[in-house]
């Protein structure tokens, strides 16, 4: 297995700059997740590790070999790269048996019968499915299929393994017992793993850490417990959980991190990020970052707003809450509240960014 390294890479289609100075390190037995609204370059990230594409400029490596670099004329084909490739199609040769498709990559390669079945059983006991070796493909699930193609690219024995939303076409159901399959294998295997989903919750329940992208752009990459509680800014605050931000004014840091900030007709305290902590002001703008387990509703709260909407999730409520003409609030309750309801809240954390939309990192 192998760390990857980006190094400022761009990459354009005609006039259109697909990604632009891309950096990324990834370790090795790194679980990484690339996410990101569609169209903002996931794919074209994976596909120039791969080696499917080149870049127009900046350089990459794998395991310290560098295997794309323009300015010195360097482009490792994609079979020279020894990756595996997991796609959403599954992509097994239906006339196949499930093992003949698993061995199929090393019978090309013309390794001997006994060693290939040695890696092909080894292979389908990782993904759990050594007793369907000889089904057909026709006779699995959505979600054996996608085992059976996890299989496949392990028998390579890969430096990394990269994944294009692989379970896009699954159900719900099967998604989640598939996110389970897909963290067995990362645990027993130690491979590196790039993962590319629009999926916010999937992405924070597998990987140690997510690249947020848009629009050619990395806007932060962090473990998901950091991009959710201290989002860089407005495009990953909103697109990594459930929760608001409000544009703010009149924010007064203090020392040690926090900060206390104009809501309503009363102030609320809130963490901020560390830039703004060290300049000590805030001049203009800022975001603040609330998310719904953070607020609740008390009646004798000074915060006062007016309840807009009432959504039961199952076992709680989630209201969006009027404080005024700017600012909705989403709270979690544990009752149904009436629309237009008055209800006091108690804001107990938030977080206080200075990039607001459209500026990048
Ligand atoms: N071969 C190509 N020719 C022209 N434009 C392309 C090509 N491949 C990708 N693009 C454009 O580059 C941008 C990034 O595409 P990419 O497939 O990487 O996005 P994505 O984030 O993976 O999106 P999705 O989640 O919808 O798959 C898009 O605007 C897309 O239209």
């Amino acid at each position: 297995m192998a760390d990857i390294n980006l190094s400022r890479i761009t990459k354009c289609f005609g006039d259109y700059r697909a990604l632009n100075q891309v950096s990324l390190d990834i370790s090795d037995g790194e679980f990484v997740a690339l996410l990101g609204p569609s169209g903002c370059g996931k794919t074209t990230l994976l596909r120039l590790m791969a080696g499917f594409e080149e870049p127009g400029e900046g350089q990459i490596s794998i395991g310290g070999q560098v295997v794309a670099d323009p300015a010195k004329g360097v482009m490792v084909s994609p079979e020279d790269r020894n990756l595996g490739i997991v796609f959403q199609s599954y992509a097994l040769w239906p006339h196949m048996s499930v093992s003949r498709n698993v061995g199929y990559p090393l019978e090309v390669r013309g390794m001997n019968r006994a060693d290939r079945d040695r890696r092909i059983s080894e292979a389908l006991d990782i993904v759990a499915l050594g007793p369907y070796a000889d089904r057909s493909p026709a006779e699995l699930s959505g979600g054996q299929r996608q085992r059976v193609a996890l299989a496949r690219c392990l028998v390579m024995e890969p430096r990394a393994v990269l994944l294009d939303e692989p379970l896009a076409n699954l159900d719900v159901h099967l998604r989640e017992t598939m996110q389970q399959a897909f963290l067995d294998f990362h645990r027993r295997t130690g491979a590196t793993m790039i993962y590319v989903t629009h999926d916010q919750a999937e992405a924070m329940a597998m990987a140690d850490r997510i690249a947020v992208m848009d629009k050619g752009h990395i806007r932060q990459m962090a473990a998901p417990e950091t991009l959710y509680r201290e989002p860089a800014d407005h495009m990953v605050a909103g697109f990594v959980g459930a929760g608001s931000v409000l544009p703010i004014t009149g924010v007064e840091v203090e020392n040690g991190g926090t900060c206390s900030v104009k809501l309503g007709d009363t102030r609320i305290a809130a963490r901020v990020c560390p830039k703004l902590a060290s300049s000590g002001h805030i001049n203009g703008q800022a975001g603040l970052c609330l998310r719904p387990e953070d607020v609740w509703v008390e009646d004798e709260a000074p915060l006062r707003g007016k309840v807009e909407d009432c959504v039961y999730l199952g076992g709680r409520f989630r209201l969006s809450v009027r404080i005024d003409d700017e600012h909705t609030l989403p709270v979690y309750a544990n009752r149904r509240a009436r629309v237009g309801e008055p209800v006091g809240l108690k804001v107990a954390d938030g977080w206080v960014f200075d990039r607001l939309a459209g500026e990048v990192a």
